[in-house]
């Protein structure tokens, strides 16, 4: 008989803490698994001390689990972040919290935990629009249109957010030429940064330089609901969201847990990127999240020398690739080296003057004018 993951952590959730609260609001069971008849998790306890007054909590949520059907054996490890007491049980996945206070003690906000119960999607006080920017495939430009268009929407005079859940490869800290970890003063809001007149937070200012986040499906969906909930994002027009490419439970949890207004699909014009993009409006479909329109970018090369336009990676397969599925296309974003540069040196292209910043302008300019933005 298969046990119930959903069942099982209900069954240990009002478990008392020696201070009161449940099991569930000290936040402290990661790396729930099922394997079988076994169920194995980590409490993260603050240190050794603590470890031991939780005995008798370890002790209850171990004869509460062997007491369901089909579960054979319990098995919990304690640990404590800073100095880990024990190594995890094998075969977890590592889901190991991030902390925000890195060296040099508080804030202590962890992101990554278990989702806590909500009905359904939520809005975000403050925040009219949310825009979730995706792709099918990597590389094709995602973060940095969605960096540009903050910022041209900024220009534009709307009040904008940018949030990066690209969990797996986050790069707005750099593009936005932010550092630094955002401060959570209470332990439990976080303050996000602010950069060319957009308030910014991205998973990557919460991680060590150099840090993978190997987390699955719950832990994702419980940082996506602190980044979106617990971020002090103030009075927003709108918040971009740069998922990662693809079809994951980032994109899953997003619309599970937040209203959003709806999706913009980033694609180069080649067929290769465009099988993808489809892939990824059918998956916001399924999530029931409009598909708001689409992008070709790195559409035409301008030869800074000669003045000769290249179309390296094809021209107009999105906008032919939005007619034929009856979606808008919301316009094409050239290839140009000054995008790049200017992306690697933290200062968006549409900051300054010229095509890109014209293209962005453009874009920006739709979006206000469709009441998304
Ligand atoms: N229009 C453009 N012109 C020139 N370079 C570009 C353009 N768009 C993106 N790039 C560059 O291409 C690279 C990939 O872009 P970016 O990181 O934005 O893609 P992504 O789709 O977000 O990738 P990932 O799969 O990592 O999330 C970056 O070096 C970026 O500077």
């Amino acid at each position: 008989m298969s046990v119930n993951r959903e069942a099982a952590l209900r069954e240990i959730s009002e478990i008392l803490m020696p201070d009161g609260k449940t099991l569930e609001q000290a936040d402290i069971v990661r790396a729930f698994s099922i394997d079988g008849a076994t169920i194995r998790f980590v409490l993260e306890v603050p240190d050794a001390d603590a470890a031991r007054a939780l005995s008798a909590v370890e002790a209850e949520a171990k004869r509460r689990l062997q007491a369901l059907p089909g579960v054979e054996k319990v098995q919990i490890v304690m640990t404590a972040p800073a100095a880990r007491q024990t190594r995890p049980p094998q075969g977890q996945p590592q889901g190991q919290p991030v902390r925000s206070s890195g060296e040099g003690g508080p804030p202590s906000l962890q992101i990554g935990r278990h989702p806590t119960a909500q009905a359904g999607p939520q809005p975000i006080p403050g925040v009219k629009n949310i825009i979730a920017i995706g792709s099918g495939k990597g590389g094709v430009g995602k973060s940095t249109v969605t960096s540009n268009l903050a910022v041209a929407l900024a220009k534009a005079g709307r009040k904008v957010g940018l949030l990066d859940a690209d969990i797996y490869g986050p790069s707005q800290p750099r593009m936005m030429g932010l550092s630094g970890r955002p401060a959570s003063p209470d332990g439990q809001r976080i303050e996000p940064l602010h950069a060319h007149g957009v308030t910014v937070m991205s998973i990557g200012l919460m991680l060590k330089e150099g840090e993978a986040v190997v987390w699955r499906g719950p832990m994702l969906m419980g940082a996506m609901q602190q980044l979106l909930q617990q971020v002090n994002w103030g009075e927003l027009d709108v918040l971009l969201i740069d998922l990662p490419p693809g079809t994951g439970d980032v994109q899953l949890s997003l619309c599970q847990k937040a209203q959003v207004t709806g999706a913009i699909i980033v694609s180069t014009p080649q067929d290769v990127a465009l099988l993808d993009a489809r892939r990824a409006i059918d998956m916001f479909n399924k999530l029931k999240a409009p598909v708001l329109g689409l992008i070709e970018n790195m559409s035409t090369y301008t030869c800074p020398n000669c003045g000769h336009e290249a179309h390296l990676f094809g021209h107009g397969g999105v906008a032919a690739e939005a007619q034929q599925l009856g979606l808008p296309f919301l316009g094409e974003l050239p290839l140009q080296l000054e995008v790049r540069l200017a992306g690697d040196s933290g200062k968006p292209a549409a900051l300054g003057e010229g095509a890109v910043a014209d293209a962005y302008a453009r874009l920006a300019d739709r979006l206000i004018k469709g009441g998304i933005a």
